[in-house]
């Protein structure tokens, strides 16, 4: 599903209302016409308090036609305009004065108005700010959201929380509405899913408000949101009468002493999810550990006792995954030079890799092409430098990516596979993943595909969602905190048939 920025969702909005000749308020009843059924549907009549509080644009105009609604199904509610300019959209005007035909009067909060009383109980729809806030809410706003958020009442927020800008950190990060149930529409916001803005956000929903479909499909988005739809398609079948020469031989590079179980990590989710044949790559102290646990794997040895010092692998691999646990003594760091120069296949980057390259940048020069790169958010710090905010930390990958071309996969809640100028939003995984280890399993992950023949973008994107899976299913079995990652591999089987399990409507449709 596609991301779109703010001014993606004007056009399309400006086009729909071309395109299917309706007026831009017939577009706001169906946005207040879908928040209204949602919320109906759920409270069915229950006389709960809702406050409406609105600002003077189009999402408190959203707010205003949403409490016309309400009233009209004799809901109990209280409506306030938050009064923070003169310039008020036409159809909050329109809406407005429909509401005073109906004998509603809001009142009107300014600057000097007392705050009104919000209890635990009530319900607060929150449609003062939507996507057009561009600078940051005056202080008398800010506090009015300060005190909307000490209420504890439950909050739904119209499009967006309020005080978070579509596209950028926010102002003061008190002055945001938090916690909120956000009901948004038609395609998901960006802020949702990067790690300082999403933590303002409990939950979020979309409603469709019928946008143009031709022009969704048309615009080209930087962001896609990696869900089923988009990553079935990408799935490989294994074919009857394969072996496992045909699935790859995948060579899996790391290990020190006292963490050969990275490796071991890797080896085996490289191996269950689906790789004809893994060689692990160890210094000799790694050698009996990982033929005793996982006995699938071969295994080499370099030349030293507890570091490697030299790399050569006597075949030509399929696919390489290298870095976890390796360590960066002077012989290592060597050695890794001296491979990547040999290699001239795309490969895994991960763990101590990316720190040696951040280190020596020269090499990056020698990091073959189209090569996948999995840091967590300090090893991407080492790579691309120190930024601002979650947006500037995008263009920062955008731009090494492009440099180098390389993916970047920025690891985390919602983990982005970047490519150039285009990042992948990943829907699946959870906090129970926050676990030692879990890394090395996406490289193992990500490695084992590209040697069943998946192209780097779609082993990056499709090893994502599927390690995250894998992490859901083995999270809904054990609980988050008893998540290891040792767990995550043992469940990568059940996430290819969770992927592939054929969903009940679907079965019923062909029967
Ligand atoms: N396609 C869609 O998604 C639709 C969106 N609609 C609603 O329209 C909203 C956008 O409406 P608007 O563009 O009117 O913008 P907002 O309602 O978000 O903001 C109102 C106006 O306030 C001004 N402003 C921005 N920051 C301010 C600040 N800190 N202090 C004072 N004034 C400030 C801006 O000029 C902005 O136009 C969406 O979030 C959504 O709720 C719906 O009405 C219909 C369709
Ligand atoms: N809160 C979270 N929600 C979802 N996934 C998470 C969360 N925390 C971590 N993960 C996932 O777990 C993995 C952690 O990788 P990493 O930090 O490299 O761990 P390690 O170095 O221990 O292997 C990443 O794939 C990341 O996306
Ligand atoms: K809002």
């Amino acid at each position: 599903m596609k991301i779109f920025s703010a001014p993606q969702i004007y056009q399309a909005d400006k086009s729909t209302i071309e395109k299917q000749q309706i007026s831009s308020d017939i577009l706001m009843e169906r946005a207040a016409t879908q928040l209204f059924e949602w919320i109906h549907s759920r409270l069915r009549g229950t006389q709960v308090k809702i406050q409406l509080f609105c600002g003077i644009g189009n999402n408190g105009g959203d707010g205003m036609a949403l409490a016309r609604l309400l009233l009209e199904h004799d809901y109990s509610i209280k409506v306030y305009v938050v009064n923070y300019s003169e310039k008020r959209s036409e159809d909050f005007l329109l809406n407005l004065e429909r509401l005073k035909e109906r004998k509603l009067w809001p009142d009107f909060l300014t600057k000097e108005s007392e705050l009104p009383e919000i209890s635990p109980d009530d319900i607060v729809v929150d449609a003062i700010f939507g996507i057009g806030l561009n600078r940051p809410p005056d202080a008398w706003v800010g506090r009015l959201i300060q005190h909307i958020n000490a209420s504890r009442a439950f909050v739904l927020a119209v499009d967006i929380p309020s005080g978070l800008p579509s596209n950028g950190a926010p102002w003061n990060p008190s002055h945001v509405i938090q916690g909120s149930y956000v009901l948004s529409f038609q395609v998901p916001k960006l802020v949702f899913f990067l790690p300082g803005t999403g933590v303002y956000i409990n939950q979020w929903e979309l409603l469709d408000i019928g946008l143009d479909t031709e022009v969704l499909q048309k615009t080209e988005t930087d962001f896609e949101l990696i869900g089923r739809p988009e990553v079935l398609p990408m799935y490989r079948p294994r074919l009857k009468f394969s072996h496992k020469g045909t699935y790859g031989h995948s060579v899996i590079i790391g290990g020190s002493y006292g963490k050969i179980g990275a490796v071991q990590l890797a080896s085996n989710a490289c191996l269950t999810v689906g790789s004809g044949l893994v060689t692990a790559f160890v210094p000799k102290c790694g050698y009996d550990a990982l033929q005793t646990a996982v006995p699938e794997v071969m295994v080499l040895t370099g030349s030293r006792d507890k570091s490697i010092s030299g790399i050569e692998i006597p075949f030509e691999p399929t696919a390489v995954g290298i870095g976890m646990g390796i360590g960066m003594d002077d012989d290592t760091v060597a050695a890794f030079s001296a491979f990547l120069k040999e290699m001239k296949k795309p490969m895994v980057i991960d763990a101590d890799g990316l720190n040696i390259l951040a280190k020596y940048p020269e090499m990056l020069e020698d990091v073959p092409e189209f090569s996948i790169l999995t840091p967590h958010p300090k090893e991407l710090e080492r790579l691309v430098g120190k930024w601002k905010d979650d947006f500037e930390k995008l263009e920062k990958t955008k731009a090494f990516s492009t440099k180098h071309n390389a993916i970047v996969v920025i690891k985390g809640a919602h983990t982005i596979t970047v490519y150039k100028g285009k990042g992948y939003v990943n829907t699946t995984g959870n906090p129970g993943m926050a676990t030692a280890g879990s890394g090395d399993v996406l490289t193992g992950t990500i490695t084992g595909l590209m040697s069943q023949g998946y192209l780097p973008l779609q082993a990056a994107i499709f090893g994502v969602y599927l390690h995250g899976l894998a992490g859901d299913v083995c999270a809904s079995k054990n609980g988050y905190e008893a998540v290891k990652a040792s767990g995550i591999v043992e469940h990568i089987g059940s996430a290819y048939m969770e992927l592939l399990r054929q969903p009940e409507a679907e079965k019923s449709d062909n029967t």
